[in-house]
C-alpha cells in the first residue's frame, strides 16, 4: 500500500524517521551511559544494562488507540526495513535510520492454534508461536537482527570498522549471529565459542556455512561465556551474547506481535517462556511492559517461564517465598534434551529480578511464575506437540510440558488462553528425536520412551521381487511395471487397505 493511501491522521506517523535519544541504564548502580560505543557491562559497577529512550518518545509523538492504528498501518507497507521487527521502531531503537536496518526475513512467525485433541491433553486453550519460523531457525534473529542493525548504523556513521562480533552458543544464537554478519559483508567478521559436543549437528553447520571462525571448547555453555566475557573485556570486540542490551531490545518484539496478533486485547492471556540464559523472558516482559506504558495494552499478560529439573537456577531462586531471603545460586547443569536452555548461571539474572519486581508491581499482583518440568515430560511434550501437527524444538516440548504443570497447578484458569513459545525449529533438534525412537538416551537424561510415540521407517522389498531399481541404473518395461504392482499390494497388506470397488 502506498503512503498516499494511508488515513490522513495517520499519514505522518506510518514511516519512522530516526529520533529520540537512548542511553544504557545500569540496572544495579542506576548510572546511564551513552551509546556511541557498544557497552556490555557498567563500566562504573560491572552490572548488566538495559536500553531505554530517555524523551519519552513514544507518548509524546501517539496516544494508545494511535500507535494501534499506527502499528496495524504497517502491515500494508512495502518497506523491507519495516517488514520485520522495526514495524516496531519507536519501541525498538528509535534512533536507528531505517537505511541501517538489516531484514533477512525475521519476526512476524506465525502463531498456531493447537487442535481439539491437544487442548484438551493440556487442559487449556493455547497457541505455538512458532519462532523456529525465522531466518535461522529460532529466536535469537530478532535480537540479531537489532544489534546487527545498530553496528550498521555505527559503521554508517563511521564510529565502527573492521568489527569482530564474538559470541557463546548452545547453538542458536551462534547460528544467528553468523547468518547476520555474513550478510553485513563491509568491514565485520564473526567467530562463535560452542561447548564442544553440545551444539546438535544442524546448528553446527549453521556457523561453518555462514563463514564463521568457529572454536569448540571443553566444558558447557558457562564455560564458553566466561571465555566470551573475557575476550570482550580485554579485546576489540562486538560481543553478540544477549548481554548486549541491543540484543534485548530486537526479542521485545516477540511481545509486540502477540500484543498485535489478538487485537491488543491481553486480558486473560498468558505467555509461557523456556529460560536458558534468561534474556528471553527479560526481552518478553519489558516489551509488555512498553506497551503498557504507551497505551496500547491495558492489561499484562501472565508470565511462566519454564526449567529443565536439570538447568533450573531461575526456578530454584523463587522458590523462596521471601524476597529478602532469596540468594541467588548458579547450578552445575546436567545433561539436557532442552539443550538450548542448559544453562547454569544465566548471564540475565539481574535484569530478570528487576523485570519481574516491576511487572508484578504494574499487574497489581503476582503474574509472573516459574515451573520446572522434567526431561521426560519436555520430550514427551515435544513429540506429543508434533504429532498433532507442530514444528516444536525441545524448547517447544519445554514450554508444554510447563503450561501442564502450571495447569496442574491451578495457575490457569478456563477462560484463560497461552502463547507457548517454540524457540527453534524441530529440525535443529531432530538428534533427540531420533534417540528417543531408538531408546538409547544415556541413563543421565532419565528418559523412557512411551512406546507409543515411538516411530521408524520400514524397509519395503516386496515378496517375489528380484529386480530392482537403483541409482544411475533405473528398472524400465515389465520389469519396473512389476516393481511398481507388487510395491504398492505390499504396502496395501501392512496397511490392511481394502480394494476399491
Ligand atoms: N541458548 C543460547 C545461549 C546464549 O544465549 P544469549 O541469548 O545470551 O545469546 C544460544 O542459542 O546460544
Amino acid at each position: 500500500m502506498k503512503l498516499t493511501d494511508f488515513p490522513s491522521d495517520i499519514r505522518d506517523l506510518v514511516i519512522p524517521a530516526p529520533a529520540g535519544e537512548m542511553l544504557y541504564r545500569c540496572l544495579d548502580c542506576g548510572n546511564e551511559h551513552g551509546i556511541n560505543e557498544l557497552l556490555y557491562v557498567c563500566p562504573d559497577c560491572g552490572s548488566v544494562m538495559m536500553l531505554h529512550e530517555t524523551s519519552n518518545l513514544a507518548a509524546k509523538k501517539a496516544d494508545g488507540p494511535t500507535w494501534r492504528k499506527v502499528l496495524d498501518h504497517r502491515r500494508m507497507l512495502n518497506i523491507p526495513a519495516l517488514k520485520g521487527i522495526y514495524r516496531y521502531h519507536e519501541f525498538l531503537g528509535p534512533v536507528v535510520p531505517l537505511e541501517s536496518v538489516i531484514y533477512l526475513g525475521e519476526g512476524h512467525t506465525p502463531v498456531v492454534e493447537a487442535n481439539s485433541r491437544l487442548q484438551e491433553l493440556t487442559g487449556a486453550r493455547f497457541f505455538f508461536k512458532n519462532d523456529g519460523q525465522n531466518p535461522s531457525a529460532s529466536f535469537k534473529d530478532r535480537g540479531m537482527a537489532s544489534a546487527l542493525s545498530y553496528i550498521n548504523s555505527l559503521i554508517q556513521k563511521g564510529t565502527m570498522k573492521e568489527i569482530l562480533a564474538v559470541c557463546a552458543s548452545t547453538g542458536d544464537t551462534s547460528a544467528a549471529a553468523a547468518l547476520y554478519a555474513s550478510y553485513l559483508t563491509e568491514g565485520i567478521k564473526s567467530a562463535v565459542l560452542l561447548p564442544q559436543g553440545k551444539v546438535t549437528p544442524q546448528q553446527l553447520s549453521q556457523p561453518l556455512g555462514n563463514g564463521a571462525k568457529v572454536f569448540e571448547i571443553p566444558g558447557v555453555f558457562d564455560d564458553c561465556m566466561k571465555v566470551v566475557e573475557n575476550l570482550s573485556s580485554r579485546y576489540d570486540v562486538a560481543l553478540l551474547n544477549s548481554k548486549n542490551a541491543w540484543r534485548i531490545l530486537g526479542q521485545e518484539s516477540y511481545s509486540f506481535e502477540i500484543a498485535q496478533d489478538f487485537d491488543y486485547d491481553m486480558a486473560n492471556m498468558v505467555v509461557v517462556v523456556p529460560i536458558g540464559n534468561a534474556g528471553n523472558i527479560t526481552a518478553v516482559m519489558n516489551g509488555f511492559l512498553k506497551f503498557l506504558d504507551a497505551g496500547i495494552i491495558e492489561t499484562l499478560p501472565k508470565i511462566i517461564g519454564v526449567q529443565s529439573h536439570h538447568a533450573n537456577p531461575v526456578y530454584r531462586y523463587y522458590l523462596e517465598p521471601d524476597t529478602a531471603k532469596r540468594e541467588f545460586k548458579p547450578v552445575t547443569v546436567k545433561p539436557s534434551v532442552a539443550q538450548a536452555a542448559m544453562i547454569g548461571n544465566p548471564v540475565s539474572m539481574p535484569r530478570v529480578i528487576n523485570v519481574v519486581e516491576t511487572y508484578n508491581r504494574l499487574s497489581g499482583q503476582k503474574n509472573v511464575f516459574f515451573m520446572e518440568v522434567t526431561e521426560q515430560a519436555i520430550m514427551d511434550s515435544e513429540l506429543i506437540a508434533n504429532r498433532n501437527g507442530h514444528i516444536a524444538c525441545t524448547q517447544g516440548g519445554e514450554t508444554l510440558a510447563g503450561l501442564m504443570e502450571a495447569v496442574k497447578q491451578g495457575l490457569i484458569s478456563s477462560d484463560e488462553t497461552a502463547v507457548i513459545d517454540s524457540t527453534a525449529h524441530a529440525l535443529k533438534f531432530s538428534g533427540f528425536q531420533e534417540t528417543y525412537f531408538t531408546g538409547t538416551f544415556p541413563p543421565e537424561f532419565g528418559i523412557t520412551p512411551n512406546p507409543e510415540l515411538i516411530n521408524a521407517p520400514e524397509e519395503l522389498k516386496a515378496e517375489g521381487l528380484t529386480e530392482f531399481p537403483a541409482s544411475g541404473a533405473p528398472l524400465t518395461g515389465e520389469a519396473f511395471e512389476r516393481f511398481v504392482r507388487l510395491s504398492a499390494d505390499a504396502i496395501a497388506a501392512r496397511l490392511n487397505l481394502s480394494r476399491q470397488t
